[in-house]
C-alpha cells in the first residue's frame, strides 16, 4: 500500500524579503487554521529566501507551526573560502528539513552541471537536510528526445556514488512549464513521474521508490492542481508565481477539498 504524504511546496524564489515573509507565514497559517487543514495529511513547505529563513524559524518555532521550510540552494562545501555560498550545515541549524537542488533557473542561469547537482545532492544528505532534486527538460530537449530522456538522465547523474542518500524528493518540472501560464498535462507529467519512479526503483530497489514523493512544478495553480493530484505517481506540486499568493496557495494546499468534484 502507498503511504506517500503529500507535500505542497512553495518555491518563493527571489520574492519576500524577511518582513513579508513573516508577515505571508502568519497569513498562510491562520489561512490554513480556518481551513482546518490537516498537516498529516497534506504536508505544506515553503523556500524562501536565505535571509528570510531566521524570521521563518522564529515565527514557526513560537508559534508552533507546522508549516516545513528549506533552502532554494546549498553549497557543495561543508565551509571555507567560497564567498556567497550557503552551507547545509547552516541550513540544517536554522531547522530546514529540505533544500531545493538543481532547479532549472540554477542549472541555467548558474551553470550548474549534473556534477555539481549531485554533489550538492551528497552535500544536503551529510547536513541531514532532505534534498528535492528538480529534473525536467527544456521543449528543445523535449522535441529531440521526448519528456523522460533529460529528468531520468538528470535523476541517474544525481544519484551516481550517491549511496548515502536514502531519503529525497523529486521535483518534476518541465523548464517550459516553469512560469509560462502553459502546465504540461496530468497525463503528460505522469508519464514522466512513472519514469522516473521506474528509474529510481532500478537504482535503489522498490522500497525506496516506493517512499519517494514526486512532485509536479510549472504553471502549477488552484485550478490545475487536482488533475496532477489524481496520477497515481505525482504525490505533490512545487509551485513558483501561485505560491506568493495566498488564497492560490492555501486552495492548492486543501486540494482534497476538491477531489471527485
Ligand atoms: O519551483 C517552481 C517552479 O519553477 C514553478 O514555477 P511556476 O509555478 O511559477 O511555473
Amino acid at each position: 500500500m502507498v503511504t506517500r504524504t503529500p507535500l505542497m511546496a512553495g518555491n518563493w524564489k527571489m520574492n519576500f524579503d524577511h518582513l513579508q515573509s513573516i508577515a505571508f507565514v502568519q497569513k498562510l497559517a491562520w489561512t490554513l487554521k480556518d481551513g482546518k487543514h490537516d498537516f498529516g495529511a497534506v504536508e505544506v513547505a515553503v523556500f524562501p529566501p536565505f535571509t528570510d529563513l531566521r524570521s521563518v524559524q522564529t515565527l514557526v518555532d513560537a508559534d508552533k507551526l507546522k508549516i516545513a521550510y528549506g533552502g532554494q540552494d546549498l553549497s557543495p562545501h561543508e565551509s571555507g573560502a567560497y564567498t556567497g555560498d550557503i552551507s547545509g550545515r547552516f541550513l540544517s541549524a536554522l531547522g530546514c528539513r529540505y533544500v531545493l537542488v538543481g532547479h532549472s533557473e540554477r542549472r541555467t542561469l548558474h551553470g550548474e552541471t549534473d556534477e555539481i547537482c549531485r554533489d550538492k545532492v551528497a552535500a544536503a544528505a551529510r547536513s541531514g537536510l532532505v534534498p528535492v532534486l528538480c529534473v525536467g527538460e527544456t521543449s528543445e530537449d523535449l522535441e529531440a528526445h521526448g519528456a523522460a530522456a533529460v529528468p531520468v538522465s538528470q535523476l541517474r547523474a544525481a544519484l551516481e556514488g550517491n549511496d548515502a542518500v536514502t531519503e529525497l524528493v523529486i521535483a518534476y518540472e518541465p523548464v517550459w512549464a516553469i512560469g509560462s501560464g502553459e502546465a504540461a498535462t496530468p497525463e503528460q507529467a505522469q508519464t514522466v513521474c512513472r519514469a522516473l519512479r521506474e528509474t529510481l526503483a532500478e537504482l535503489r530497489g522498490d522500497d525506496m521508490a516506493g517512499d519517494t514523493r514526486l512532485l509536479y512544478g510549472g504553471s502549477v495553480k488552484a485550478s490545475n492542481v487536482v488533475g496532477f493530484m489524481r496520477e497515481p505517481d505525482i504525490d505533490g506540486a512545487l509551485i513558483g508565481g501561485a505560491s506568493l499568493k495566498i488564497d492560490e496557495f492555501s486552495a492548492i494546499v486543501r486540494y482534497r477539498q476538491h477531489v471527485g468534484s
